[in-house]
């Protein structure tokens, strides 16, 4: 049976000036190993959400357990050291003055040794392709090689689970892909289990499980493959299905032979090229 890391059974949360509900009876589980994409549209509750994963909120309501640890006061500290935070922002993450500085912050805040230290921030630069910047200034990276340090400062830390809370939000496509590809290698070599908040849909399709989240409530959840097929639905809330998914379904509807449907414009342009070349 599949390893549960976190576990949220029928958690409903109110902002206390508010009358509505920003989450409403929300149940699921997560497995360990897995990537799941939680996305929604504008005020669904994802940062709720993630606030509360990261120990910023509590239920009004229901209850939560992060790797093994309920969710309340006395638990915050040991539930940050299971589950890590890249947030939207690159430029607001950093504290070091380079690279492998920023890297190590967390490291030294844990009293790691420093001999250790030094092999740890090395490891995680490297498992992020970053080895090369070890002495950059951070504020001279790219957008996507700013999100690649900071998911290193997580990995670092070894949590179980690494939450990227819009992550990749604030990237050009190139540098959104480099984040993408990252962490799906770490996910796949090094079996980190990753929650992606976002409300981009072709982020979501890298995940293995999809959630969306509408007015607080979970509206459904599956595969990505599943979750595209509600085409009409999504579009009613609020979510755009990726444009190489529409494009894949019409030439499949106009009789063309897809290898199958595809998430992302590159794997689409890839096939077509190979239907033309074997010709
Ligand atoms: N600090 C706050 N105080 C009061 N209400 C809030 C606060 N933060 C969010 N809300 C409300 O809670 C609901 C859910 O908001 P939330 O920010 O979680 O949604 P979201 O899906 O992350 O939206 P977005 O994509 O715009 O960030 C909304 O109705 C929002 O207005």
């Amino acid at each position: 049976m599949k390893e549960k890391v976190i576990s949220i059974k029928g958690v409903s949360f109110q902002y206390p000036d508010q009358e509505a509900f920003a989450l409403r009876n929300v149940s699921f589980d997560v497995y360990k190993g897995e990537w799941l994409a939680i996305v929604g549209h504008n005020g669904s509750g994802k940062s709720t959400l993630a606030k509360m994963l990261n120990g910023l909120h509590y239920p009004s309501e229901g209850t939560v357990s992060i790797g093994g640890y309920a969710l309340i006061e006395e638990n915050v500290w040991l539930i940050r050291e299971k589950l890590g935070m890249v947030f939207q922002n690159p430029d607001n993450q950093f504290v070091g003055t380079t690279v492998q500085d920023d890297v190590a912050f967390g490291l030294e805040n844990n009293g790691v040794e420093h001999s250790a230290m030094q092999e740890r921030v090395f490891a995680s630069l490297e498992k992020v392709g970053m080895t090369a910047f070890l002495n950059q200034e951070p504020h001279h990276l790219s957008g996507g090689q700013k999100q690649r340090v900071a998911i290193a400062g997580v990995i670092a830390l070894r949590p179980d689970i690494v939450l990227l809370d819009e992550a990749t939000s604030m990237l050009d496509p190139l540098g959104r892909e480099e984040v993408i590809n990252t962490v799906r290698e770490l996910n796949e070599n090094e079996g980190l289990t990753v929650i992606s908040i976002t409300h981009d849909l072709e982020e979501a399709s890298r995940a293995d499980r999809v959630i969306v989240l509408n007015e607080g409530m979970l509206y459904t959840e599956g595969t990505p493959e599943r979750i595209f097929q509600l085409d009409r639905e999504l579009l009613n809330l609020g979510l755009g299905v990726p444009f190489a998914v529409q494009m894949s379904q019409l030439l499949t509807d106009a009789g063309l032979q897809l290898s199958r449907r595809h998430f992302n414009e590159e794997e689409l342009v890839k096939d077509l090229w190979t239907l033309n070349f074997e010709k």
